[in-house]
């Protein structure tokens, strides 16, 4: 079984639900990438989503966008990224997720990815601006190097989609929980509950639920649907504040075992 996949049933096994915290690798500085991983390490997440900055992000909301080009300022590159993990590897204790855009990955050459990002800690990728009609651009070479490719299953999906993407997502499947970008909402559409047991028919790949989520009660809240919650824009920001009480309390919102 897949690292990513094996990460989130032992969190659920244990009667927690799977916290996955976003960051913008290289905002305030690629130095800071060590420091961060480690932190949320000891704190308990589950695996750690690393965003790659990127001059064109489509689905990111004004939150990761400025930290993206904060990011690209500080002249944070795939590479570099890969680099730095790599520098400190052996103390990663929870899989990566690299959150990129396709781009930067093909501009890096799909196999040398897989094969680099595989000795950087990096279990698993989310391309936001590739569909699964396209995915064997990097499917095979992923596969071969032993990353999963998850897939993003969005509100507005077909019953008939849900099921293709819910079927060839590898790790999690990244449940979108609201329409448009990424960034704190103060409410959710109401049959969500509904749409996470659709998906949770077609497999038995745990569910995670991201976007907008950014208070302790949606973490819980959201945790009563699925396997866990990624929390993005949220963490950036308190990170940017080095407001470290706030991301413990979002962490310590998923550790209390929830009745489904
Ligand atoms: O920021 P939010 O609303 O908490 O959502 C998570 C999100 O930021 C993170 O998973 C992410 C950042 N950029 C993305 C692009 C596509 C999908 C997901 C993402």
């Amino acid at each position: 079984m897949s690292q990513l996949k094996e990460a989130v049933l032992a969190t659920t096994a244990q009667g927690d639900k799977a916290f996955v915290p976003y960051i913008m690798a290289g905002d305030g500085g690629l130095e800071n990438l060590q420091p961060t991983i480690l932190k949320l390490q000891e704190l308990g997440v589950t695996a750690i989503e690393v965003g790659i900055p990127f001059t064109d992000p489509v689905a990111d909301g004004p939150t990761i966008q400025a930290a993206g080009e904060r990011a690209l300022a500080e002249g944070t590159t795939l590479r570099k990224v890969i680099e730095t993990l790599s520098s400190f590897a052996e103390q990663i204790t929870v899989p990566l997720v690299a959150m990129t855009y396709l781009n930067p990955i093909l501009a890096y050459g799909t196999e040398k990815f897989a094969i680099d990002a595989k000795k950087a800690g990096i279990r698993g990728v989310i391309i936001p601006d590739m569909p699964l009609e396209e995915r064997d651009i990097v499917h095979p070479a992923l596969k071969n190097g032993g990353i999963d490719l998850v897939q993003l299953v969005s509100l507005t999906s077909t019953p008939e989609r849900i099921e293709r993407l819910t079927k060839a997502s590898e790790g999690f499947i990244y449940a979108v929980t609201v329409n448009g970008i990424t960034g704190a909402r103060s409410s959710f559409q109401k049959d969500l509950a509904e749409h996470f047991k659709t998906i949770q028919t077609y497999t038995d790949t745990p569910v995670l639920a991201g976007f907008g989520i950014s208070t302790p009660e949606q973490v819980k809240n959201f945790g009563s649907y699925c396997s866990g919650v990624i929390v993005g824009s949220k963490i950036v920001d308190s990170l940017a504040n080095n407001d470290w009480a706030t991301i413990e309390t979002l962490v310590k919102a998923s550790k209390t075992a929830l009745v489904k």
